[in-house]
């Protein structure tokens, strides 16, 4: 086996790929501030025009976008954050050196921080069959979490508080993660403070 398929399989490097859609003229200072205010110490982080590439064990990578999705929306503003969590063949080792944290989270502190949200979720366990049942399970295990769970179009419909849908949100992937799937992806959005009334059809 050649190195870089030796690394797929020992480092299990967790990402996200994200970006912060502030819904004001002040957008820059909401992404920007949101940001500062979150350590990231225990990630391998890049921002771009685009987005914003977190990579390293699961818990930190969760606890980063949670706490930074989490400061942008306590601004007040209408805020949308649009994701894609990945863990398997990365095809790089840049940030392998993050694995070796501890796993004590650094932005316990935005538990304190009540947010109602509306959002969605999607599965995609890679490299597996059954596909359908694993996800059907992890739907189910959402619903464990204290979040309105509804079914839509490709994808599950997530309300609720929105420290309890990314902790949900982090259960599913986790549990895929070690049991069924040797490369999986999500991708989830979230909305919060939005003008719209829920679910509205407009
Ligand atoms: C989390 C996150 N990271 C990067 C961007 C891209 N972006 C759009 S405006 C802006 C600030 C000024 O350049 C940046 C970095 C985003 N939207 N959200």
């Amino acid at each position: 086996m050649n190195e870089q398929a030796l690394n797929c399989i020992n480092s299990r490097i967790a990402g996200c790929s994200f970006a912060i859609y502030p819904m004001t003229d002040q957008f820059v200072d909401v992404i920007t501030t949101s940001l500062k205010n979150v350590d990231t110490s225990k990630v391998w982080i890049k921002t771009t025009d685009v987005e914003t590439c977190v990579r390293g064990k699961i818990t930190h990578v969760f606890d980063v976008t949670k706490a930074l999705f989490l400061h942008a929306a306590s601004t007040g503003h209408h805020v949308v954050f649009s994701a894609t969590y990945s863990i398997g063949c990365p095809g790089d080792s840049d940030g392998d050196v993050y694995l070796s944290t501890d796993d004590h989270r650094l932005n316990l502190n935005t538990n304190n921080l009540q947010q109602e949200v509306a959002g969605k979720f999607s599965l995609y366990p890679l490299g597996g069959g059954n596909y359908m049942n694993i996800i059907y399970n992890q739907i189910e295990e959402m619903k464990l979490h204290g979040v309105k769970v509804s079914s839509i179009h490709y994808a599950t419909r997530l309300d609720g508080d929105g420290k309890l849908i990314f902790d949900g949100l982090e259960r599913v992937f986790t549990n895929l993660e070690s049991s069924y799937s040797s490369h999986l992806v999500m991708t989830t959005t979230i909305s919060a403070n939005s003008p719209s009334k829920k679910g509205e059809i407009l």
